[in-house]
């Protein structure tokens, strides 16, 4: 088998979707795991503006909306929560998304004072500077802690907006943004997730716009594509069994050895995956 062969397996791609089926597929799977776990009430998802919170969010909603149905009354809930450090440059896209999602509920919560209260005990214990690169993984641990403390309120799971194109090269913070209960579009490149937010009436802009991490303040909005050095075009063809060239193909599959940690629980001695 190839090593391409064998990370599209890992990745689970196909290189085609049919859009209807594969959002039955993840409103289906998060309505079945809530019904199986009868304490579960509520699913918790992070909106940022970007494509993947807000394909999983609307996925999310027609679950919940499904389930009340089926029980006739209103049992569960979807709570969109929005995380900004501060405020946020992209903020309008945001609303536009929880406009499309229409989640049972949306809450705020700023994340600034928590992070530079985290930052400056560190900086103090230490007496050492956190780079801005390593607070921005502060940012995205900081917006789990607040998800998990709505979903320990609410009888909830996180939900993790986490895809294959995104797994594939590890680019998420370990326990930040990569900490979740669920992953509901975990299977699908980026381009399938666009595919999908058209069939759904998503607003253009919302999955047209540049896929961004956001998190570093010396390089706002920074580009996935600049910061991983490959595109999700080349990304989302490797996935799908496309030939996309040697330093490409090269790009990739480092990025998915050099993040196999993240993909993985905590190791312990039983563990070989690494070796
Ligand atoms: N677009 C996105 O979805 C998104 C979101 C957040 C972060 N990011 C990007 O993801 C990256 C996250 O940065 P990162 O990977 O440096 O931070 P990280 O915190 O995700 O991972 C680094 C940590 O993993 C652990 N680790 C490193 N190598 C290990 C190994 N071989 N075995 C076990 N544990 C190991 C260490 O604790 C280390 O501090 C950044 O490039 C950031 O911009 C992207
Ligand atoms: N600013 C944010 N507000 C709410 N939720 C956010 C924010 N930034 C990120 N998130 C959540 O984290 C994931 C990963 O984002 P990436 O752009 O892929 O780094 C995102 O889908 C939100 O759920
Ligand atoms: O995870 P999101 O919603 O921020 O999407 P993107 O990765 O495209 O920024
Ligand atoms: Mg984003």
């Amino acid at each position: 088998m190839t090593k391409q062969q064998y990370i599209i397996d890992e990745m689970k791609v196909k290189p085609v979707v049919d859009p209807k089926e594969e959002i039955r597929r993840s409103v289906d799977f998060l309505k079945e795991y809530m019904k199986k776990h009868s304490f579960l009430r509520s699913f918790v998802l992070g909106i940022s503006g970007g494509q993947d919170s807000t394909l999983t969010g609307k996925l999310a909603q027609m679950a919940i909306e499904e389930l009340n149905e089926e029980a006739g009354e209103e049992t569960y809930q979807f709570i969109a929560v929005r995380l900004p450090y501060g405020v946020q440059a992209d903020e309008q896209d945001c609303q536009d998304a929880l406009a499309f999602i229409q989640p049972s509920r949306s809450v705020a919560v700023n994340i600034k004072p928590a992070v530079d209260a985290m930052i400056a005990a560190v900086e103090e214990a230490t007496g050492e500077i956190v780079s801005d690169f390593n607070k921005g993984n502060v940012k995205a641990r900081e917006r789990m802690i607040a998800q998990y403390s709505i979903a320990g309120m609410h009888q909830g799971v996180v939900l993790g907006t986490d895809h294959s194109a995104e797994a594939v090269t590890g680019f998420f913070t370990k326990f930040g943004d990569g900490g979740a209960d669920l992953v509901p579009i975990f299977r699908l490149n980026k381009r399938q997730g666009k595919q999908l937010l058209k069939e759904l009436g998503c607003p253009e802009h919302l999955y047209l716009k540049q896929p961004t991490a956001d998190l570093e303040e010396d390089r706002p909005q920074l580009p996935d594509e600049e910061a991983l050095g490959v595109t999700y075009n080349q990304i989302d063809d490797y996935l799908e069994g496309k030939e996309v060239g040697e330093e490409a193909s090269r790009k990739i599959e480092s990025h998915f050895v050099k993040t196999a940690h993240k993909r993985s629980l905590p190791i312990s001695v039983f563990d070989d995956f690494w070796k």
